[in-house]
């Protein structure tokens, strides 16, 4: 199967030597082919270049995309998909003036979404999830990190990973699968978290590692949930089995997880609304992403993550969704890219790398997705008519998307 893409206003994110990571100024810059053409054989990007290369070629599948911008899909490094049902009732809690924390501490938040989780059935959660994911792809989304987390017992956290297993298999998005369970601590052992953590190191590690899905370890280090202590343990045990790090910090309380984070050599820290010149420190020289979550400082109006600190520091910084019940519930990275320029003063081309390059390298496979580079993946938006890619950002809450390009098929 062959398509070719032509006539296009601007082909953007183009790297001729595959790029990993982009950080600091170098973020700035976004490369840009005007007036090109983009050749796709089965899954994978084969060439590129300017129309006036184009003559005399051929495909099974021609799109014409005058007026059109054609870049990688976003990369979304952080999403809790596989939940059941929803926190509506908690939304509206809200409006009427309770906290998030003040939810938690009743037995709702992420209790109330594991209650949910543990009485669904996996078929069930399946659907569900796949029908997000699905929606997600539609918006321009190619590549998703699927945590676990809403399980909280051995049986639903491992009813978790086998839903994450079959998404993994039948969609055409690639999967990052990661174990969550330090999520929150579930209510039978409130006044014993020691050993829900022992429970998790001891039994749901090794059987989960048997499943031979997840890839990575996640843990929610943060005042109420998982100390810094708490977190290292769990790293430790993940790391025997081979998990990689990718955790939880700064959401609400700086209490020094950046600085595990990265001493454990995680591939991400995500959050970071909360930030000092110790964890700006702590991350310079180091291979861990910080990860940006816009849609949680929106839905949840917390602080959001100083992007300008962390870019101008020279570090690099992915942006991602975390799609989820609670905090937030929407998937739409195209509205994720616009609120990293109007809140966190992203320029457009900082918002794009983050959302690309860098949201492949916070999950591990920047050498095959997030830039336009022969050889990577077939993963592709095409926009609708626009005068430049800075309108992406601009029209926020408008869909920029006309056509997506998933694995090398063109998505319906
Ligand atoms: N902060 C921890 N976990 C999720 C929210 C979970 C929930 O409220 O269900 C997050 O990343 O925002
Ligand atoms: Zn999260």
């Amino acid at each position: 199967m062959s398509i070719l893409i032509k006539n296009i206003k601007q082909l953007i994110q183009v790297h001729e030597n595959s790029i990993l990571i982009v950080k600091g100024e170098d973020m700035k810059t976004l490369p840009v082919i005007e007036n090109a053409y983009l050749y796709i054989q089965d899954d994978t990007i084969v060439e590129y270049g300017t129309m006036d290369f184009c003559e005399g070629m051929d495909a099974e599948t021609v799109i014409d995309a005058t007026g059109k911008i054609v870049l990688p899909s976003w990369c979304d490094s952080h999403t809790h998909i596989v939940y059941a049902g929803n926190r509506v009732s908690e939304f509206v809690d809200r409006i009427n003036g309770l906290s998030y924390a003040e939810i938690a501490n009743r037995g709702g938040g992420i209790l109330n979404s594991a209650k949910q989780l543990q009485n669904t059935s996996e078929d069930d959660l399946y659907n569900q999830s796949i029908k997000r994911l699905d929606e997600m792809i539609a918006m321009g989304t190619g590549a998703v990190e699927i945590k676990t987390g809403y399980g909280l017992t051995i049986d639903a956290e491992l009813k978790m990973l086998k839903v994450i297993k079959r998404i993994k298999q039948d969609s055409l998005a690639k999967i990052a699968p990661t174990l969550l369970a330090a999520h929150a601590i579930p209510s039978e052992y409130r006044k014993d978290k020691s050993a829900y953590i022992d429970k998790i190191i001891n039994e749901l590690i090794p059987k989960a590692s048997a499943l031979r899905v997840a890839k990575y370890i996640d843990v929610f280090c943060e005042k109420g949930y998982f100390s810094v202590e708490d977190t290292e343990k769990i790293l430790k045990a993940g790391k025997k089995y081979n998990l990689i790090p990718k955790i939880h910090v700064n959401q609400f309380n700086i209490l020094g997880g950046v600085k595990l984070g990265v001493d454990h050599n995680a591939l991400s820290v995500d959050h970071l609304e909360e930030l000092n010149e110790d964890d700006i420190e702590a991350l310079r020289d180091s291979d861990t992403m910080p990860v940006a979550l816009p849609g949680c400082s929106y839905f949840l109006e917390i602080p959001y993550t100083p992007a300008r600190q962390i870019i101008d520091a020279g570090l690099p910084l992915a942006i991602a969704t975390d799609y989820n019940p609670g905090s937030t519930p929407s998937g739409n990275m195209n509205f994720i890219v616009s609120s990293a320029c109007i809140k966190l003063k992203m320029t457009p081309e900082e918002a794009i790398n983050a959302a690309t390059i860098n949201g492949a390298y916070a999950m591990g496979f920047s050498n095959m997705y997030g830039s336009i580079t022969r050889g990577k993946k077939a993963n592709i938006i095409i926009t609708k008519p626009m005068d430049s890619y800075a309108e992406i950002p601009y029209a926020f809450g408008h869909n920029p998307i006309n056509t997506v390009i998933i694995n090398g098929q063109v998505w319906t």
